[in-house]
């Protein structure tokens, strides 16, 4: 009996790729998931160790974030071809390149701001005590992102420190907000379509030096635009993209190609209160 290699191929899965095409102060988005694979003359790294056959999965990572300046992103079908066809031709022991492309919709806000497609959810607690009724309403997964009008700068630094500063990023949160209502008689439909309105206006027109400072706008122009409302708590993780360093393939980035990372974010606490009100009858949490 021998044992033997079969069929086998290798790649960089989920490249995450946020791509900006600036068009004056009209921005155009495109956010992907690539994943490469490649197969062909690929036995002896596997028997022998020889890796003279091996194109670097980081190599390919890299193509993709190269190519989205350097040609631009489309459709995702053409995307995926200039990328396929690129390590076939280039690579003569590769026979075979798949590549695929996990398209992420968003719905136009403004010039340079977008909500991501896909239902947010809406969430209520009521609760009831012998002496009071406390009605909160809320919104989970409502996805939102401006591809500037972001800064972040002026912040501590100490010996770990190694951020730098912007004056140009996207910002991009999912929002996650509970309210409560002054009283337990409303219209409530309405009461969540304009507290919902009014997170994504306060989002889309504030020039942010921070989440922080975006988060205090959304609070208060939801209490400003729905006065039935007494208090509004935001937990917004800050979705962070990251500039990719094209520089070392001899390409510039200004601010057009981005890894979205998933993990670990910034999360941006806070509870923004009328102080003419009545305090909560009962505790509750976000
Ligand atoms: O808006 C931000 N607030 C922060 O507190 C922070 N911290 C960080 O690393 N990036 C950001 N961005």
């Amino acid at each position: 009996m021998a044992i033997v290699l079969g069929p086998n191929r290798y790649g960089k899965a989920e490249t995450r790729l946020v791509r900006v095409h600036r068009d004056g102060d009209t921005h155009r988005l495109v956010d992907l998931n690539v994943g490469v694979a490649l197969s062909g003359d690929l036995s002896a790294t596997h028997l022998t160790g020889d890796n003279a056959g091996v194109l670097p999965t980081d190599t390919m990572k890299n193509t993709v974030y190269a190519f989205a300046k350097q040609h631009g992103v489309g459709e995702p079908e053409t995307f995926a071809l200039l990328l396929a066809r690129h390590f076939v031709e280039t690579q003569g022991q590769v026979r075979s390149a798949r590549v695929t492309v996990e398209s992420f919709a968003w719905d136009r806000l403004g010039p340079h701001s977008f909500r991501r497609r896909g239902e947010h959810t809406r969430t209520t607690a009521v609760t009831v005590t012998r002496e009071a009724t406390q009605v909160v309403s809320g919104v989970t997964g409502l996805v939102l992102m401006n591809t500037t009008a972001s800064e972040f700068h002026g912040f501590v630094r100490d010996r770990y420190t190694t951020l730098p500063e912007t004056t140009d990023r996207i910002l991009a949160t999912a929002v996650d907000a509970k309210w409560r209502h002054l009283g337990d008689r409303a219209d409530w439909g309405t009461s969540f379509e304009g507290a919902v309105d009014a997170l994504t206006d306060a989002f889309v027109n504030t020039y942010s030096m921070s989440l922080q400072q975006t988060l205090m706008s959304m609070g208060t122009m939801v209490l400003t635009a729905r006065p039935e409302l007494a208090e509004i708590r935001l937990a917004l993780p800050n979705k962070h993209h990251y500039l990719v360093d094209l520089s070392v393939f001899g390409l510039e980035n200004e601010n057009e190609v981005f890894l979205a990372g998933d993990r670990p974010y910034g999360l941006i606490e806070g509870t923004v209160t009328r102080d003419d009100v009545p305090p909560a009858a009962v505790e509750w949490y976000l």
